[in-house]
């Protein structure tokens, strides 16, 4: 059963960044406190790297752990390793070439020019080892139960590389399944599938921008996932869609009045 999101609206998408990487860093070092560890799904695109930069520059990174954090990807654009549009090297930039975390707990998702070749449906399934793999008895299911999981929403209500209509969105079974035809470049895409996204205990959505305005407000109006898949992702306790003042401008009255004064 879906959480009722929950939204938060910051005055622009510099302080939504830095908000929610403060929001970031009390997660982990919370989770790391009760559990001994923490896991963590990264975004790709401009408000994830956002917010990755925003936690690079945040002094309580210090705070962290960051040899008992794993990471996930929600995405991935399936280039050359190294390819400055994977959403992993765009990672590595922002924030993980510059804080100690264990390689081995860094879970990139592969490249076109890895052990599976070209073929995605194979680096798809590889990862959805890779998760399996990674799951416990107390995830009772194919993923971990990740702490947080981040979703930056695109234009077109797209999260992971999740398009609408495309079949990637229909998925019920498998955990991650390779992407053909994507609307947004590159076509050719690995991507969590929604019931994967609903393995999180939290489920982030990240939304700054005017253009991102009508893609929330149809998403949080009731739409289908199918014809607007950020509709569809949410957590098992907590879903929270981080916006900036733009991004909001298009939301409903009844979930976000205009301020008084
Ligand atoms: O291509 C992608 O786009 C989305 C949204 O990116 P944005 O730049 O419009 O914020 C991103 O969440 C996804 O990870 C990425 O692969």
């Amino acid at each position: 059963m879906s959480v009722a999101p929950q939204l938060v609206v910051h005055r622009d998408k510099e302080l939504m960044a830095q908000a929610a990487a403060a929001r970031l860093i009390t997660k982990v070092v919370d989770a790391q406190a009760s559990r001994g560890h923490a896991s963590v799904v990264l975004t790709g695109g401009r408000n994830g790297n956002g917010l990755l930069a925003a936690l690079a520059e945040a002094p309580a990174r210090d705070a962290v752990d960051w040899s008992r954090l794993d990471l996930w990807w929600g995405d991935e654009r399936f280039l050359p390793e190294g390819d400055p549009e994977r959403n992993v090297t765009q990672a590595r930039k922002a924030l993980l070439d510059s804080v100690p975390l264990d390689p081995s707990r860094v879970h990139a998702m592969p490249a076109s020019d890895g052990p599976h070749g070209r073929d995605v449906e194979a680096a798809a399934a590889a990862y959805a080892a890779e998760l399996a793999a990674a799951a416990g008895p107390e995830d009772h299911g194919p993923v971990p139960v990740f702490d947080v999981l981040m979703l930056g929403v695109g234009p077109d209500t797209h999260v992971a590389s999740l398009f609408p209509e495309l079949p990637a969105v229909r998925e019920t079974e498998r955990t991650v399944v390779g992407v053909h035809g994507a609307p947004k470049p590159p076509p050719v895409r690995v991507t969590l599938t929604l019931p994967a996204i609903r393995a999180a205990r939290e489920v982030w959505l990240l939304a700054a921008g005017e253009d991102k305005a009508e893609a929330a407000a149809i998403a949080l109006s009731g739409a289908g996932e199918i014809q607007a898949p950020a509709a569809g992702a949410y957590g098992r306790s907590r879903t929270l869609w981080l916006l900036d003042a733009a991004a909001a401008s298009q939301l409903p009255r009844a979930l976000y009045p205009p301020a008084s004064a």
